[in-house]
């Protein structure tokens, strides 16, 4: 469900327009390889929650990696928050990348940093008051359910927990967009439940979530729009 922004127009939060990508395959130059999406096009309205389906190989994470800013595409544009890629400086990327939180299949934990340092990394790096970084950090905790997990390290969690960890560190910094690639890939069914959930939250406050599954189930549980690639072309979306 799309929120309207100012004067009742819902503005896109992200817009592919005839994308194509194609990964550089060594050892030749960059743009080489076999074309991993073509002529992509969609737009995301602000506050939507989307999924992005397709089988394996079909292009699901080079779409995210392109929209979390992972890559730059090789034909067509993308537009974050109303910023054209081809036309932003490298420099200012690093503020756009601060509105993307991000959540990976496998966690990607710091595997040394006790859980609340993990959170608290992406608010010290933005510079917020350690006392803030505190409340903060206590309240992602609470709000995962693991405030007495706090001093543990990664690899004392279940996968399942790990994965909390992992969507509250990419939303504690309050992300305009959330993009999770397989986030339950490697869960049970109790913790694809909690997983989900967190990601309805975000979704109800107002964050532009995106996820890629294969769990035709989580699709059917959570009715909302797909984006279905086939073979890097987008086959429907609706
Ligand atoms: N880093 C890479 N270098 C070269 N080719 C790649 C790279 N990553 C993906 N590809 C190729 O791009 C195509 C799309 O892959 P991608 O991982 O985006 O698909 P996917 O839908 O996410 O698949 P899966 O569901 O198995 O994760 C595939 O042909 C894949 O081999």
């Amino acid at each position: 469900m799309a929120r309207p922004a100012r004067g009742g127009i819902v503005r896109a939060m992200v817009r592919f327009d005839r994308v194509g990508l194609r990964y550089p395959v060594p050892p030749g130059p960059e743009g080489t390889g076999p074309e991993a999406l073509r002529d992509v096009s969609f737009a995301l309205p602000e506050g939507s929650f989307h999924w992005l389906l397709g089988p394996s190989g079909a292009g699901k994470s080079s779409l995210l990696r392109l929209m979390h800013l992972a890559l730059r595409p090789s034909r067509g544009e993308v537009e974050l928050f109303g910023a054209r890629l081809s036309q932003t400086r490298r420099a200012a990327l690093p503020r756009l990348r601060r509105r993307i939180g991000v959540v990976h299949q496998d966690f990607r934990l710091l595997p040394h940093l006790p859980v609340a340092d993990n959170l608290a990394l992406p608010l010290r790096i933005a510079g917020r008051a350690e006392a803030q970084v505190r409340a903060d950090v206590e309240e992602m905790l609470r709000w995962i359910g693991l405030v007495n997990r706090a001093d543990a390290l990664p690899a004392a969690l279940s996968g399942g927990e790990q994965q909390r960890v992992a969507i509250a560190r990419a939303v504690v910094i309050r992300p305009a967009l959330l993009v999770a690639d397989e986030p339950t890939g490697n869960l049970d069914a109790a913790q694809t439940w909690r997983v989900l959930r967190l990601l309805g939250e975000m979704h109800r406050m107002g964050t532009t979530v995106v996820v890629a599954t294969h769990d035709e189930v989580l699709v059917r549980a959570h009715a909302a729009p797909a984006l279905r690639l086939e073979g890097g072309r987008l086959v429907s979306h609706g």
